[in-house]
């Protein structure tokens, strides 16, 4: 699908060139027999599982800053997966992001898109992720915002996509590529199934575009904290806090930030800068995916979120 760069929500993605992969298999979701270590401490049913908004206000009550990693669902199997998502909530992650793999990603980095070329390699399609999720969400006590591109979601049709993702207990999506003018159909059968649908803002989008987009975003605002695609940074741009302060401005939902934050020290920053959450995606999917083996990613995984959530109020 050719997409408007120009007119996405996010505005500034920019093409890159990218395989594209014709998975020749289509293996379903086996759950691991063997590690029952991450077993979170109580299984909590799907219905007693807090919404995105609601996640944000509970943890402003409580003066605490949501940690949102993300991950790319299938890499390096589904079975890694589901227990990568226990590993995650059971170290205190507030949200997960879960990653749709895609084999056009015009907004990921080397290592996100390495991850979605492994997975898809391997044969993830959406209906395993679905299955996988289905078994595993109601054993989370965190929420998961789906995150995919538009192109697959309209190859199913967006309602009868959002109802699917509604029944596995999936409580938010973030579509990257889809342009602020044509999100109505997608809120409207979001919002049908309860599903919160977050909009995505970056440093060079117009104010008066952000003012819209920050009225459409439902569960948070994603402050995108630097242009380009998404993959490890030395640094934050200090122009992320002027930029919370903007949006801050016009709107009290919640604002998380991602792109480039990779370490404690600037998670720390992030949110010491008022952000309502700090979200690390590249550098979980490189702990994980980059791993001897599975056992020894979801260890290092495990340390890892540890280190980050640990400087976070
Ligand atoms: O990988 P980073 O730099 O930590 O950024 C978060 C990010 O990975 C995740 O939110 C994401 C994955 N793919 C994206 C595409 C667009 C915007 C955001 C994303």
């Amino acid at each position: 699908m050719a997409i408007s760069l120009k007119s996405t929500a996010a505005g500034l993605f920019q093409l890159k060139n990218h395989n594209t992969h014709s998975p020749s298999r289509f293996p379903s979701f086996k759950p691991l027999v063997s590690t029952k270590r991450f077993t979170p401490m109580a299984a909590l049913a799907t219905s007693q599982t807090l919404g995105i908004s609601e996640t944000f206000s509970k943890l402003k009550n409580q003066g605490k800053v949501a940690f949102i990693p993300y991950i790319t669902a299938g890499d390096p199997d589904l079975s890694t997966t589901a227990e990568a998502l226990k590993v995650l909530d059971s170290c205190g992650s507030d949200i997960i992001e879960l990653g749709v793999p895609y084999s056009d990603p015009l907004a990921d980095g080397p290592v996100i898109q390495a991850a979605a070329t492994r997975s898809l390699a391997r044969g993830t399609n959406l209906n395993a992720i679905l299955s996988m999720l289905k078994e595993v969400a109601p054993q989370l006590s965190c929420p998961i915002a789906l995150f995919a591109y538009y192109n697959p979601i309209l190859k199913r049709g967006v309602e009868k996509f959002m109802s699917t993702i509604r029944d596995v207990g999936i409580q938010g999506l973030v579509v990257p590529d889809v342009p602020l003018e044509e999100t109505e159909l997608l809120s409207r059968e979001a919002l049908k199934n309860k599903i919160e649908l977050v909009m995505l803002t970056t440093p060079t989008t117009p104010t008066d575009r952000m003012k819209a987009i920050v009225e459409a975003a439902e569960g948070f605002v994603y402050l995108v904290s630097s242009v380009g695609v998404t993959g490890a940074r030395a640094s934050v741009s200090d122009r992320v806090q002027t930029l919370l302060a903007e949006i801050k401005e016009v709107t009290t939902k919640p604002v998380a930030v991602g792109f480039g934050i990779s370490k404690p020290e600037h998670v720390k920053q992030v949110a010491g800068w008022g952000a309502d959450g700090v979200i690390v995606g590249s550098a979980m999917v490189k702990v994980l995916g980059e791993a001897k083996s599975p056992d020894e990613g979801l260890k290092a995984l495990e340390t890892f979120t540890k280190s980050l959530k640990s400087v976070l109020p």
